[in-house]
């Protein structure tokens, strides 16, 4: 058995980013940018007004001083001409500053009769002017890759961009294996349950940037495996779920290396989630996951989005740990690295009281993996542990 890190480890050195794709502007949200970006212009490209008012000199803004009001700059239309001495020109919020004015008094400020304005202020401190560049110049980048926010699409939009270079979605194939699976709205057998771990690990997967295509039930032969497996063609990454362990009919790593799976490792020290398997399998990498339901979706979390990352460009690293104090002490853990669904709220953790790994009901409950390290001493409460968010 492997730890987990040595494990993602393995994982990341089978990654491959995926190719790239121009994707519109609307659709890249989520998205990964594969490329940077270069700004195709200044922004503002023109010293702007931030502020409704008049744009004057400011040496001349004495209090009480009065000014001629000569034209308008509206946004989109500035004023085609030079404020002189005693000239002042009516400007609004985004305009173009006039030549020769420094400076937008807001209105509040200003008492207006006919074409002339008097100061009730001599505070030009602030100018209300954002000068040319303010925000990004020509040239500037947005640096790649990164998951596109709907503030990077703002940006990017703004630096003039339609549509932007992308990784694709990684293809993953989910491949539920067993006797016993009938896919969800249909009825069970007797001795028969639903199918639920490739629905969980493909709304999981699908919110982190993939597409996932759930394939027919395999069942616990080598001819339906293989049948299965070969409808995965062109997937980057094939999981099957189930089949891992040690009993007679857990054929999955057998039927994966006789169509040419090169294992890279089998079992972890961790629980759950002891029989993982992975490796390279033509094409694609194939990671086995355990059946059980839980084991199935923390293998998501610690493993599979991590390596998704990976095929997407970003950096190769664990899930996103966060710290929390225990509500509750926990007894000394064994020598399995413990993933325990847990609950937590405003900085305090506490772990379900039951982590039977088939439980879907505690852990659709939970919000938190709490981690416990292997051959970790026992807890008191108030001390403070690691866990990832789910
Ligand atoms: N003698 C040993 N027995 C077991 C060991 C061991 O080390 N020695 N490991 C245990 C651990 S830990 C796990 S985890 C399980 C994993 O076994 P498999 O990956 O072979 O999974 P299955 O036996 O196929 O299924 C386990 C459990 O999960 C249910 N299942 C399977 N697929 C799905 C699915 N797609 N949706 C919902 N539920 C699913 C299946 O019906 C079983 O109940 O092995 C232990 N045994
Ligand atoms: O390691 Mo298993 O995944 O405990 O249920």
């Amino acid at each position: 058995m492997i730890s987990v890190e040595d494990a993602l480890d393995h994982l990341f050195a089978l990654a491959r980013p995926v190719a790239t794709e121009l994707c519109p502007l609307t659709e890249a949200a989520g998205r990964v940018l594969a490329a940077p970006i270069t700004a195709k212009l200044t922004q503002p490209p023109f010293p702007a007004s931030s502020m409704d008012g008049y744009a004057l000199n400011s040496v001349e803004a004495d209090m009480h001083a009065q000014f001629v009001v000569i034209g308008e700059a509206a946004a989109g239309h500035g004023f085609d001409g030079r404020v002189g001495a005693g000239q002042a020109v009516r400007i609004f919020t985004g305009a173009p500053v006039p030549e020769g004015a420094d400076c937008v008094v807001i209105q509040e400020e200003v008492e207006r009769r006919g074409k002339l304005i008097t100061l009730l202020t001599e505070d030009t401190s602030k100018s209300n002017i954002r000068p040319a560049g303010q925000d990004f110049s020509l040239g500037d980048q947005m640096k790649a890759p990164r998951v596109l926010t709907p503030s990077d699409i703002a940006l990017a939009a703004s630096m003039n961009h339609a549509e932007l270079c992308v990784y694709k979605r990684p293809v993953v194939a989910l491949v539920s294996t067993g006797d016993e699976l009938v896919q969800p709205g249909e009825t069970p057998a007797d001795g028969q349950i639903i199918a639920s771990n490739t629905y969980g690990l493909k709304a999981l997967l699908e919110a982190h940037g993939a597409e996932a295509r759930i394939l027919p039930i395999a069942r616990d032969n080598r001819s339906s495996l293989e049948t299965v497996f070969s409808l995965c063609e062109g997937a980057d990454l094939i999981v099957t779920i189930g089949g891992a362990s040690v009993g007679d009919h857990d054929i999955v790593a057998d039927v994966a290396e006789s169509m040419g799976l090169d294992q890279s490792f089998y079992k972890v020290a961790m629980r759950p989630g002891k029989p993982l398997m992975a490796g390279q399998m033509g094409a694609s990498v194939m990671i086995g996951l355990p059946g059980n339901p839980v084991s199935a979706m923390v293998c998501g979390h610690v493993f599979l989005l991590p390596f998704l990352r990976a095929m997407t460009g970003l950096e190769a690293a664990p899930a996103e740990r966060f710290s929390a104090t225990l509500t509750e002490p926990l007894p000394a853990n064994g020598p399995r690295e413990h993933y325990m669904r847990a609950r937590v709220t405003k900085g305090q953790i506490c772990a379900e009281s039951r982590q039977d790994s088939a439980l879907l009901s505690v852990l659709a409950s939970a919000n938190a993996l709490l981690i416990r390290p292997p051959h970790d001493s026992a807890r008191a409460l108030g001390e403070t542990v690691d866990y990832i968010r789910l």
